[in-house]
């Protein structure tokens, strides 16, 4: 069976047997075996057998592979989004969207590394003075269950580009779409060893993190699991750590004309991809006037209409089932525990009938009311409306949080934005758009406990290379004065 590519060889695996569910069903997608601490070892001694011929390729040698990656993609791009949507719920029409950032990151991070790692030099009188970027070696790349395509896509393609070659650790949620992503990489003609594959959960996950012969790792998820790679980092300052992780996002909305467009937003923000988008903004802030009442009502309307459903229901979903029915469990004993606490249900969060026991209807509550409010991520369908006296204590009420991943405003006072901006504290922060739906032509990284300033996007080719500075010149000749102290003439 097709599990793990380790030494270039598909293998079965011999670690505990672990399967991925169709979330809207229940059914078996995938079954398998999670790698060992050995064969995880084999994956990294194959990527480091590789990382030297790779690393000498010439540029243009991996920009063709690169493509080719995306030509493959592209014939392939129906089996994948099946793919995404089988494993993570997604509807169809987002799975292929989903595909299509993919297919779009390869251009983007050619351009990329154009941008940001082209060669320059100075001169310097009696030399050149030349910067220019190498490869790390080899890196392993974790991926999250949300973006099984998209996100350890961002880290692959670029860790490709420059020079390395990788050990890909995905979520045990989604090993189909990593499987089949790995192999369109072999179809485009990648060399043995380039890519390695290994599959599990946590134990897998932890025996590539401590493995000593990596030279860093590359990880989106959650901000445990980050902590977790931080540690098992400390004594290893020579390698690179890149953190995309969690938020507890503000989205502020205040002196809106249209409200049906702010509900709208909204709604992107909080409920796409079912709320689990670490993008998602968590906590709604609304002034506690007319206006604002204006608006929760109107949201409140727009939310009843958000349809929830398999990828296969006609017509299509908006979102689909959290990734398990265990997830669904988790969220709706905290909205439990936030009632209990005093939160003012408006839409209450339920499960829904169906075959699944992971399709969530989305939630709002009002935790104005709530003498304490946990900083926590809630990675679903559930939005925390916050009312405030002003728009000042809105924007308070927006860094009342360790995260920094992303702050919207929606407003049509522009002059209110500027003011937002320049006071809120954010990686992304956004202006009469989703928080949702970030761009790969921009940085993608959040400060606080949402990263650890290695942003991601279009500066993901950062920190896949480390800059080399050069003091050159091609003639080797006696300087024509020379320090104090030593005498040129014998
Ligand atoms: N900032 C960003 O770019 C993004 C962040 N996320 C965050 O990811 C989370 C959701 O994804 P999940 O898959 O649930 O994250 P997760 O942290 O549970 O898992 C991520 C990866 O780490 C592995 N892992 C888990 N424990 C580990 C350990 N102790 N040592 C080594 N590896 C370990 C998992 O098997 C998986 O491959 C949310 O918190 C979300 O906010 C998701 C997407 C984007
Ligand atoms: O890396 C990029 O191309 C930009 C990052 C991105 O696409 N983010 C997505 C998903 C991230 C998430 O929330 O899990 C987004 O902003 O919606």
């Amino acid at each position: 069976m097709h599990s793990h590519l380790i030494d270039n060889q598909w293998q079965v695996g011999s670690g505990q047997p672990f399967a991925s569910l169709n979330p809207a069903t229940g059914e078996i997608v995938w079954q398998g075996r999670a790698a060992t601490n050995a064969e995880v070892a084999t994956a990294i001694a194959s990527a480091r057998c590789a990382a030297p011929a790779w690393a000498a390729r010439p540029l243009d040698e991996r920009i063709v592979l690169l493509r080719n990656f995306g030509k493959q993609l592209e014939t392939h791009r129906e089996a994948i989004a099946e793919a995404i949507s089988l494993e993570v719920g997604k509807p169809r029409w987002e799975a292929t969207g989903e595909v299509g950032t993919m297919l779009a990151k390869v251009p983007t991070t050619i351009e990329a590394y154009h941008d940001r790692l082209r060669e320059a030099e100075v001169d310097l009188g009696t030399a050149r003075g030349v910067t220019r970027h190498k490869p790390h070696g080899v890196l392993g790349v974790f991926g999250p269950f949300n973006f099984p395509g998209h996100l350890p896509n961002g880290h692959l393609v670029p860790a490709l580009l420059a020079g390395n070659t990788v050990v890909f650790k995905p979520s045990e949620h989604t090993p189909l779409t990593a499987q089949r992503m790995v192999e369109l990489w072999l179809d485009a003609g990648l060399p043995e060893g380039v890519v390695n594959l290994v599959q599990g959960g946590r134990e897998t996950g932890i025996a590539l993190t401590e493995h000593t012969g990596h030279d860093g790792l590359l990880f989106t998820g959650s901000l445990g699991t980050g902590v977790a790679l931080r540690y098992a980092m400390v004594d290893k300052p020579e390698k690179i750590l890149a953190l995309e992780m969690g938020g507890n996002n503000p989205l502020l909305v205040h002196e809106v004309n249209d409200l049906d467009a702010a509900a709208y937003m909204t709604i992107q923000s909080a409920y796409a991809t079912a709320g689990q988008r670490c993008t998602c903004a968590r906590r709604l802030i609304v002034v506690n006037d007319e206006a604002g009442d204006r608006f929760v009502e109107r949201l409140t309307d727009m939310i009843g209409r958000v349809r929830i459903g398999a990828y296969t229901d006609d017509p299509e979903p908006f979102a689909g089932p959290v990734i398990s029915s265990a997830t669904a469990d988790h969220l709706l004993n905290a909205q439990v525990a936030l009632i209990d606490g005093g939160a003012q249900p408006i839409v209450e969060m339920r499960r829904l009938n169906g075959n699944s026991n992971a399709m969530l209807s989305p939630g709002l509550l009002d935790v104005t009311p709530m003498k304490q409010r946990d900083d926590n991520e809630l990675f679903g369908p559930l939005l925390q409306l916050i009312r405030v006296p002003d728009f000042e204590a809105g924007i308070a009420e927006a860094n009342r949080t360790a995260y920094g991943l992303v702050a919207g405003l929606l407003s049509n006072n522009t002059d209110r934005y500027d003011h937002f901006y320049q006071r809120v504290r954010a990686g992304l922060i956004n202006f009469n758009r989703p928080t949702t739906g970030a761009s790969g032509k921009l940085p993608f990284g959040g400060v606080g406990r949402s990263g650890n300033h290695r942003p991601s996007g279009y500066f993901a080719v950062d920190y896949c290379t480390y800059p080399v500075a050069s003091l050159e010149s091609d003639d080797l000749t006696m300087p024509d004065k020379l320090p104090p102290g030593i005498d040129a003439e014998r």
